[in-house]
């Protein structure tokens, strides 16, 4: 698998590899796996109900009403180093979020297909904050039109920010890694309207 130059990454997604040093962003892994309450909700897929291959957990302010595609989590509210966080963003990016969705795949058996978070909720050119602890994962994007696909690691303690039209010009996933044998927590920021 090639791994392309971050510096080229399609437009709307821009990666920064440490925001949070090495040990901080593991020790917030190992925080958040034990502190939060994690579930595995079921979707439907061509008539069947399978769970989620991934465990999932919904950080929102009591206000917040998100109908992402096979939602059935209730908004759990903000631990004090998720609220600190999000005040961090806050202020780098000069966006109030009030949601964050928190996905832990186990191992690399765990995955998220492919989407864009395109929700009617999340606005027009949302922009998305994707923070990463623990093992580091194959992330991919992939055009709409072209089909063209460009792949890289998410690595512990990196943010990507994702804004403009990637939701709309792209979809994104995480696929299988067989080899992974650790578990990673991704913690994607958003503002829903
Ligand atoms: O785990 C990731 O990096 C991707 C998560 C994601 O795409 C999402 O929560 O919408
Ligand atoms: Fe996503």
């Amino acid at each position: 698998m090639s791994q392309l130059n971050k510096e080229c990454l399609p437009e709307g997604f821009t990666y920064f590899p440490q925001v949070i040093s090495f040990d901080k962003s593991l020790a917030l892994y190992e925080h958040l796996t034990t502190s939060l309450p994690w579930q595995q909700p079921k979707i439907q897929v061509y008539g069947k109900y399978h769970f989620i291959p991934r465990l999932q957990c919904f950080v929102a302010d009591p206000s917040v009403h998100y109908g992402y595609s096979g939602k059935s989590l209730d908004n759990v509210p903000w631990l004090p180093a998720l609220d600190a966080m999000r005040q961090r963003l806050k202020s780098q990016y000069d966006k109030a979020f009030n949601a964050l969705l928190v996905n832990w795949y186990r191992d690399g058996m765990d995955t998220m297909g492919w989407h864009s978070d395109d929700e009617k909720e999340l606005g027009n050119k949302p922009l998305i904050a994707s923070v990463s602890l623990g093992a580091p994962r194959l992330f991919k994007i992939r055009h709409r039109q072209t089909r063209e696909v460009t792949s890289f690691m998410l690595e512990t303690g990196s943010l990507l920010i994702m804004s403009g039209d990637s939701q709309h010009d792209y979809e994104h996933s995480l696929p299988k890694q067989t080899k992974v044998k650790q578990g990673r927590i991704n913690l994607t920021f958003r503002t829903v309207g």
